[in-house]
């Protein structure tokens, strides 16, 4: 058999299991926690992955009928893929405390011997579920700072961007993929739901310093301040390609390879963005980071930010390097004029 057909046949490389027992020996006191954690994410992730497949089918498409704290319309897909992770997590004994898009509160898992801490976003892309548009999960891993064996507190959950051990997100897309990092690099997996396994596909995934790609919702172009309004307007003169699917997971994702810029900044109608820090913008700023990219708020490395609020939201500019610090320049220019 020729090496070309048996590379374009099976995919018989490192499964996500094998690859995180590998790459545990990063950590010399690990003790498997983390290790167990991720899979625990991606036994859930397997399980939302169906149920998002056969959506239509099931009539698990559509409105839950209430509002999350969010105050957004709860997509059925939102609710259910929130209980499928915060039961695997649960379950897997690791975490003594959850964060999620989808609960007012923190959940207190009971697991007081939990070493870590989750702050998820269990669907991302909620305005995309019924229309077969590429949607997410993104989550962030913190190790907790009180005692083991005690009630978690908020110190354990407000913590810093920088403080993250594990972060990640799964593209639930033309083919599904868990993409993450401990801080040692990001790698890529790609689900064979036949065999019900993930596979390493993308090892060591760096972005362009450099892309040509922007993404915006340019419908809210008007309540963009006006350096923002200038950076778009430099981006259109610079002849890059306006990509925006409205599902950050996947606008993130092409960008992460292709290169570009995913912006979310503040409007007039939402002064501080739309972006969670916790369980969208920290994970993301780490991954992109750990790639070679930069994530900020306009001021701010995002990864620095102090949390105060669960559910608090950031002004977002994340992808290439070189494009990022251009959007700064522009916001810095503005601020330099005013004073
Ligand atoms: O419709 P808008 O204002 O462009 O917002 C789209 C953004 O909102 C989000 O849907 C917010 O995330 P959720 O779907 O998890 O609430 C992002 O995925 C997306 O990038
Ligand atoms: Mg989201
Ligand atoms: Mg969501």
């Amino acid at each position: 058999m020729s090496h070309d057909l048996e590379q374009l046949i099976l995919p018989t490389g490192t499964t996500l299991d094998r690859f995180i027992m590998r790459h545990q020996a990063h950590f010399p006191f690990a003790t498997g926690e983390l290790s167990q954690l991720l899979r625990d994410i991606a036994l859930a992730s397997k399980i939302v992955n169906r149920e998002i497949n056969r959506a239509g089918l099931a009539n698990l498409s559509g409105a839950m009928g209430g509002q999350n704290v969010q105050g957004e319309d709860q997509q059925k897909l939102d609710a259910i893929a929130n209980v499928r992770f915060i039961r695997a997590l649960i379950n897997g004994g690791e975490v003594c405390a959850i964060v999620s898009e989808e609960e007012e509160k923190v959940i207190d898992t009971g697991n007081w011997h939990g070493k870590y801490i989750v702050a998820i976003d269990p669907l991302d892309g909620s305005s995309n579920i019924d229309v077969n548009v590429a949607v997410g999960t993104i989550f962030s891993v913190y190790r907790r700072k009180t005692l083991i064996g005690t009630k978690p507190e908020m110190q354990d959950i407000m913590q810093k961007g920088t403080d993250q051990v594990a972060a990640g997100y799964i593209l639930y897309g033309s083919s599904t993929m868990l993409v993450y990092t401990t801080g040692h690099g990001v790698n890529g997996f790609t689900y064979e739901p036949s065999l019900g396994e993930y596979y390493l596909s993308h090892p060591n995934i760096l972005t362009p310093t450099m892309g040509k790609i922007y993404s915006c919702n340019e419908g809210s172009y008007n309540e963009f301040s006006p350096a923002v309004r200038k950076y778009v307007d430099y981006c259109r003169e610079s002849g890059y390609s306006g990509r925006y699917i409205g599902s950050f997971v996947a606008d993130f994702h092409r960008n992460l390879f292709k290169g570009g810029i995913y912006i979310y900044p503040s409007t007039s109608k939402a002064p501080n963005g739309k972006l969670r820090l916790l369980y969208e913008c920290n994970p993301l700023a780490m991954l992109v980071e750990q790639a070679g990219g930069d994530a900020t708020n306009g001021r701010q490395r995002i990864l620095t930010i102090e949390p105060t609020d669960l559910h608090q939201r950031t002004p977002l500019f994340i992808g290439s390097e070189q494009m990022v610090s251009k959007a700064i320049r522009y916001i810095e220019s503005e601020t330099a004029a005013v004073q």
